[in-house]
């Protein structure tokens, strides 16, 4: 459907510039770029394509690990949790995403929370 949340992330190509835009930011950001430092990020960038696709009604099925697998030893604080989804509403924002959008894929997210933060 042309008003789905898939289509108003703009589809796989507008997901896979959130999320490219999500993880530049967050590799600069003085806050949590220490967690991205030894990581496979092109798997952690298509594994967030397909989930955040799959999340918000688009046409793909999410292929990757748990979220209490990929983020268990990493010792990710609530405050990290904070930073990345403010750098997901930037990406967001910068590709003219609607507010009302990205509240609905907040929306998703946020029950993630206790899979991902440690302390
Ligand atoms: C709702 C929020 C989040 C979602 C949806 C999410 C999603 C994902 C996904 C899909 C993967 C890849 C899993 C796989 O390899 O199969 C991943 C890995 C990873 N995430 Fe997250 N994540 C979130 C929050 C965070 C936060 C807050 C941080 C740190 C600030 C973080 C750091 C990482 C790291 C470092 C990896 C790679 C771990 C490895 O080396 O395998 N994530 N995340």
């Amino acid at each position: 459907a042309p008003d789905s949340l898939y289509q108003q992330l703009g589809g796989q190509t507008g997901i896979t510039r959130i999320v490219e835009d999500m993880l530049l930011r967050a590799a600069a950001d003085a806050r949590i770029k220490q967690h991205f430092v030894e990581v496979d990020i092109v798997r952690v960038r298509d594994k967030l394509v397909e989930q955040l696709c799959e999340l918000s009604g688009g046409p793909c099925i999410y292929s990757g690990d748990s979220m209490e697998e990929s983020h268990t030893g990493l010792h990710i604080s609530r405050s990290d949790f904070n930073a990345l989804v403010e750098l997901l509403q930037a990406a967001m924002d910068q590709q003219g995403v609607s507010v009302r959008a990205q509240n609905q894929l907040l929306a998703h997210l946020a029950p993630m929370r206790g899979e991902i933060i440690e302390r």
